[in-house]
Formats: C-alpha cells, structure tokens, sequence
C-alpha cells in the first residue's frame, strides 16, 4: 500500500510575507525548498481578498513547481479563471463563507450537486483532477460522488479537535466516511489541523488515505525544528 502523499500548504509563509508587505520569506523559494526537503505537493488557497496567497503568486509558483500543485478555494468565477490559467494537478473545491477566519465546513452537496457537478465537469474537461471538501457524513459522501469528483478531501477539524480525549471516538466517521468513498469510486483526500500529533493514528487506520494537505501545524512546527526536518518528521508519520 503506497503511502498518503504529502502536501504542504503555504498559506501561512505568504501570511508572513504579508505582514511587512515585502519579499521576505519569499513564497517561491520556500514552496521549492518544501519539494527538496521531500513534499510531494505543494497547496495554497487564494482567498478572494488575497490576504496571504495572492493570485499573482499561484502564477508564479505554477511554471517551477515540479510535484503536484493542489488549488484550493471557492470556486468564483475569478478564482475558476485562474485555475483554468494554471492548470494544477488538482483543484479542490471549498466553500469559504464570507468573513470566515479559516475553512470551518463542508459542502452540502446535495444542495450544491448541480453546481458542483458543472465546475467538475469544466475542470476536469481541462485535465484537472477534483477535489471537494467535505464533512464526515455519509449522505454528503454519498452525493459528492454523484458530482463526478474525482476525490474528497475529509474535513478534518473534527477529528483534530476530539484526537485528545477519545481518538477511537474521533477518527470512527472519517473511516466509515473514507471506506464508503472508496465504495463509490472516489480517492480520499484529508485536511484542516492535521499535525504531528493526530496524524499517525488517521493514517494508520485509513487505508483509503492518497494525500493530505498540512499547513498551519507543519510551519509552526518549523519554527522549532526548521523547515527541512519537520517535512521529514510529517512524511514520517505517513509511512
Ligand atoms: C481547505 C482547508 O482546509 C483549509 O485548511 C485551508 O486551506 C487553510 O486555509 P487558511 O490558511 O486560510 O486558514
Ligand atoms: N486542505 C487543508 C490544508 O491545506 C491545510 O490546513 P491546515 O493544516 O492549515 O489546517
């Protein structure tokens, strides 16, 4: 069984750099050292008011990178132009509300079927591989794969959150979750506070798992133990 790739996502260095509106860290200089140092892909998610990845920056990451590039957002008409512009590896579908201080939710997908199913369908049109992000719950399993995604990407705030007092507890509907995709033809992706202490446990109990995308945990972490060592510490987690 292949190990769960590894995506580092680079929101926070950009949030970083923004915060003295220069170069400094420079976005694509740690994006290509995160490759060196063994990411399998790299993640950003463009907020519409660009405060930490700019659109500008998903251009200019995209002609270096040589792993796979994951575009991650609300699928607006701007942020549907770029990805047809970039062309990544994989898009993943999020819906960011308004104000929201980080993603803090899944799709309804069944509310949100018919739209879902036409930004697929363009996206993969243009050789892009889905993604949508969703809650543990099978009936919004059930109907994300009546999208025709290609992956879901598990929500897993949840299971980061409750991982301390009862990780049996916490990690049961992300496996019930991932082994019903996997029945229905979808790849299983996992996101949102995963870090070096719950990631073990969701790998180790879901086969299903292709890649999950870290960031927040993976760059404080970094602070501490640089950036090279703690990529070796996450992608050892995964093995
Ligand atoms: C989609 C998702 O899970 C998010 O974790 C995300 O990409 C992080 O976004 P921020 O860095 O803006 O909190
Ligand atoms: N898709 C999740 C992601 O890219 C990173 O989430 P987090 O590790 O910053 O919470």
């Amino acid at each position: 069984m292949a190990s769960p790739k590894l995506s580092v996502n680079i929101n926070k260095i950009a949030t970083l750099r923004n915060a003295r509106g220069g170069d400094n860290p420079n976005l694509v200089s740690v994006a290509l050292n995160c490759e060196r140092f063994g990411a399998q892909g790299i993640t950003v998610h463009p907020r519409p008011d660009e405060r930490h990845i700019r659109y500008q920056d998903v251009l200019d990451l995209k002609p270096l990178l040589t792993t796979e590039f994951n575009i991650e957002g609300k699928p607006n008409d701007r942020f549907l132009e770029l990805v047809q512009k970039v062309q990544p590896a994989q898009c993943t579908l999020v819906p960011d509300a308004d104000n929201a201080i980080t993603s803090n939710a899944g799709w309804d997908t069944l509310k949100h079927k018919e739209y879902l199913k036409e930004i697929i369908s363009f996206l993969q049109s243009q050789g892009i591989r889905t993604s949508i992000f969703v809650d543990p719950v099978p009936e919004m399993i059930i109907h994300a794969a009546e999208t025709g995604t290609n992956r879901v990407e598990l929500y897993t705030e949840g299971y980061a959150r409750a991982y301390a007092d009862n990780r049996e507890a916490a990690v049961k509907p992300y496996l019930e979750a991932a082994r019903l995709g996997a029945s229905l033809g979808l790849e299983i992706n996992a996101g949102h506070d995963l870090d070096l202490h719950n990631l073990r446990y969701l790998r180790e109990n879901m086969p299903e798992l292709a890649e999950v995308s870290i960031g927040h945990a993976l760059i404080c972490d970094a602070l501490y133990f640089g950036l090279e060592n703690t990529i070796q510490l996450y992608l050892r987690q995964l093995v």
